[in-house]
């Protein structure tokens, strides 16, 4: 990374409106567009010999070879000795047997899921309960509520995700036991969440035969009692948070019908095939990435905010939150060696224009500076147009503010600008710019991990939290078997506290 310094001294050194000036064309090249997803990159702080120099980082790092080793399916996830093939969950593109072999068993996956919904639409449900957390729940939340407009209603949906019992209890009474059925969806069958929440509801239903389970783990899920019709499968080489597109997203399935889970996957295969056959310097994942990095490791910027201009849209910061803190939120290499630069920043955001008016204060004027990603949609879904077009000049303002600032003669009403964003349009918000837009999120968190090294699929700086709560659950009612003083000490303080009266 230490080529990009002169770079980015450059670039700090100039003004953001100054180095758009100085490059006419600076729209047009900086500006992709693939299927229904439009990007443009003109407001980032980034000179075409920088851009150049991102883009040799690309090559040298290996960027192209890799992407071709995650589509075949090699075992890209080192530290799990796996492949990581979500893209087979949508995508026909690879020749390798074992790409192949798993797009196969995807399909077959979808065939069964798509018989299960059939039966319950014919049954009396009316309430579908998805009992998840992390990646068994974030990405199917954010899919129903992008696509609401197209929620014909035969189902309501609900997410059951924290241990917290009054997300629960709060759930449940609003519920008939009778017509609901549950959705268990857990690639592991053994986090601690979904199985205390599982219980819960099978006491509440006091039935198994409306249980379903999504999983890799089949023999956990019938040990618990749910049959073997009703388990669908989850395979080692998808994570958690690369799952949607798998039988995780069953919920969606149920409330929109099978064929808009097939049209959201169809615009992650669009994503997929660019992303597959483009050159590096026209490849949107790849631009993207290099801009992150960039970002990261040049300019020193230590958060990234996502901010999208849709209602519908207002989970994708915690999506991306899973899937990017998840995924790049690590310091050692592949190989074990400290990583010799940062990696993912923190991610963050909220829907415009709410957020206008809570945190855009400190990204105008504080003493950070926070790049961002603006989505935008063109076409609305619902019948004011007077609204939609208050939205967008509320989009197209900030951006513009952001970058360009304004001067002031006194310092507390000045902007500073050169705050850099990545403007992301959508044609309209579909399945297939839904898909397409989530699948860029993934292979540029791909292509990112590749140019740190590390490994963007596992995670197992969550397993020590897990252990120790798995211990602390007995020691609450014990303080004395707790080994930590302080912990001992807090759990006397809430054993004291929790007496009533
Ligand atoms: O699907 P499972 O195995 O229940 O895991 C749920 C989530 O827990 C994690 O392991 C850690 O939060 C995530 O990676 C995963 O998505």
């Amino acid at each position: 990374m230490a080529r990009l310094a002169p770079h980015a001294a450059r670039n700090l050194g100039r003004r953001l409106p100054e180095l758009i000036a100085d490059e006419p064309d600076r729209f047009a090249a900086t500006t992709l567009r693939v299927g229904p997803l439009l990007a443009c990159f003109a407001r980032q702080r980034i000179d075409a010999p920088a851009a150049a120099a991102l883009r040799e980082v690309a090559r040298e790092r290996g960027v192209a070879e890799a992407i071709a080793a995650l589509f075949e399916g090699e075992p890209v996830n080192r530290s799990e000795n796996r492949p990581a093939l979500h893209t087979a969950l949508r995508s026909d593109l690879a020749s390798s047997a074992v790409a192949r072999a798993a797009h196969a068993q995807a399909r077959e996956a979808r065939a069964r899921m798509a018989q299960q919904i059939d039966a319950l639409r014919a049954s009396e449900v009316t309430d579908i309960v998805n009992v998840g957390i992390g990646g068994s729940d974030l990405g199917a939340r954010l899919t129903l509520e992008a696509l609401r407009e197209l929620d014909p209603g035969r189902f309501r949906v609900h997410f059951l995700s924290t241990v917290d019992g009054h997300a629960a209890s709060h759930l449940l009474r609003q519920l008939d036991p009778a017509r609901t059925a549950a959705v268990l969806v857990s690639k592991s069958f053994s986090t601690r969440e979904t199985l205390l929440n599982a219980q819960v509801l099978r006491e509440w239903m006091g039935a198994d035969d409306r249980f379903h389970a999504v999983t890799a783990n089949v023999d956990r899920a019938r040990s618990l009692g749910i049959a073997a019709e009703r388990i669908l499968p989850m395979w080692d080489w998808v994570g958690g948070r690369y799952s949607l597109w798998s039988a995780v997203g069953f919920s969606v399935a149920a409330a929109l019908g099978m064929e808009v889970f097939e049209r959201l996957l169809a615009g992650a295969a669009q994503m997929d095939e660019h992303v597959r056959r483009a050159p590096l310097e026209a490849n949107l994942a790849v631009r993207h990435a290099l801009v992150a990095v960039w970002n990261r490791n040049a300019l020193g910027y230590d958060t990234h905010a996502v901010l999208p201009y849709d209602a519908r849209l207002a989970r994708l910061p915690a999506y991306l939150q899973q899937l990017v803190m998840e995924s790049l939120g690590k310091s050692a290499t592949q190989a074990g060696a400290p990583v010799p630069c940062a990696t993912g920043p923190v991610i963050w955001g909220g829907a415009g224009t709410d957020v206008q008016h809570s945190f855009f204060q400190s990204l105008h004027q504080g003493t950070d500076t926070v790049p961002m990603d603006f989505i935008g949609i063109a076409r609305a879904d619902h019948g004011s147009p007077v609204q939609h077009r208050a939205l967008l000049a509320n989009l197209l303002a900030q951006a513009e503010a952001f970058a360009n600032g304004a001067p002031g003669a006194d310092p507390q009403r000045a902007y500073p600008g050169s705050r850099p964003s990545t403007m992301i349009l959508l044609d309209a918000l579909t399945p297939e710019s839904l898909g397409a837009l989530v699948a860029l999120y993934e292979h540029s968190v791909y292509v990112q991990a590749t140019i740190w090294g590390i490994n963007p699929f596992d995670q197992w700086g969550v397993e020590l939290g897990k252990r120790l709560a798995a211990d602390l659950d007995t020691a609450i009612d014990s303080p004395e078997s707790a080994a930590d003083p302080i912990t001992r000490a807090l759990i006397e303080a809430l054993r004291q506290r929790a007496r009533p009266g």
